[in-house]
């Protein structure tokens, strides 16, 4: 057994999110969910913050994938433990260079480290039926107020495309006069977020966010805003529980457009993997927890050839 001292491994993590969702040859976490593909439009602001290679001039093709929580591959879209829902994107450029980015539903996250979230993940694992009161879990989040909060204000959404993205660690910028700026990624919906009750969320379909974004986006393009928060002194940088205050300024890094489903054949999902930490020059990564999530994703990803 490990003491809340000792720092986690990779490998460690990802038996973690198996002991809270189950082995299912999926991944490990967000199993379920459903890619698309588009462009991304790069905004004239975006160079002045980095040389990265998409937030040039070019356009780049986009993967994006939606998804929702947990590690079973069939939960319900309707309840509970499907939030936060994810997106993942991947931008593709014509030399064949790619960067990822991977963000959920939430502006933040239930715990301030790596080391912490697996803690959490083994409270739910041995907290299921049966589970004498209190439960682990329920001793956790006692203890962790945030993860508490974490687990009760998420947001419902109508649709994958009506609800805001955060990437909530901290990268770094920087630019081609050798400036730095620490940012937070944002990716808002359009239009304005479209969020359900709970009663109508429970009476929703068990697919009804797979099905309506498939149709969606048959119909017409979905297109989001991908920002940069920049941070300011005194704002942390290596805690991804603690949101920035909203007025930090916003940079617009350019518009994600999505236009068309792709194949999501068991062969092609298994091909398609993210890394938050694929980063190319004039981006790095600047949160501990991005370290361990770095070398986290390609064991599940290994996992589920
Ligand atoms: C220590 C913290 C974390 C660990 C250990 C972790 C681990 C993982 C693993 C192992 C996967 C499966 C990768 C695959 O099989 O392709 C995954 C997927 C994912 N994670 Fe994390 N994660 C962490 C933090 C986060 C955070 C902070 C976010 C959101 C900001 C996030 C959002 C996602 C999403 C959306 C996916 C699905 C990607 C896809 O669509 O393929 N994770 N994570």
């Amino acid at each position: 057994a490990q003491t809340t001292g000792e720092p986690a491994s990779p490998p460690q993590l990802v038996d973690a999110l198996h002991s809270a969702f189950g082995k299912h040859e999926a991944r490990a976490v967000h199993a379920k969910g459903i890619f698309f593909e588009g462009k991304f439009t790069p905004n004239r602001e975006a160079a002045r913050l980095t040389t990265a290679f998409h937030l040039q001039k070019q356009n780049s093709t986009v993967i994006v994938r939606f998804s929702d929580f947990t590690g079973i591959p069939d939960i319900p879209d309707n309840i509970g433990p499907a939030n936060p829902r994810g997106l993942a994107i991947k931008f593709k450029f014509q030399d064949g260079q790619t960067t990822d980015i991977v963000s959920h539903s939430f502006n933040g996250f239930p715990t301030a480290t790596s080391d912490e979230f697996r803690l959490l993940l083994l409270s739910i694992g041995s907290s299921g039926q049966g589970a004498a009161k209190p439960t682990p879990l329920d001793t956790f989040l006692a203890a962790h107020p945030v993860a508490k909060s974490f687990l009760s204000s998420q947001k419902l959404p109508a649709s994958y495309a009506t609800i805001s993205y955060f990437g909530v660690n901290s990268f770094k910028f920087t630019n081609s006069k050798g400036q730095v700026h620490y940012i937070r990624y944002q990716i808002l919906p359009e239009k304005s977020e479209e969020l359900l009750t709970a009663e109508t969320y429970a009476q929703k379909d068990k697919n009804y966010l797979i099905d309506e974004i498939g149709k969606r986006i048959a119909a017409q393009p979905v297109r989001f805003k991908l920002y940069a928060q920049i941070a300011e002194a005194g704002d942390e940088i290596e805690n991804p529980s603690i949101a920035w205050p909203d007025k930090r300024q916003k940079v617009l890094l350019g518009i994600i457009e999505i236009s068309r489903i792709i194949d999501n054949s068991t062969p092609a999902d298994k091909a398609l993997s993210f890394n938050p930490g694929n980063v190319p020059a004039g981006i790095q990564t600047a949160d501990p927890m991005l370290t361990l999530r770095t070398k986290a994703y390609p064991i599940s990803v290994k996992e589920r050839q």
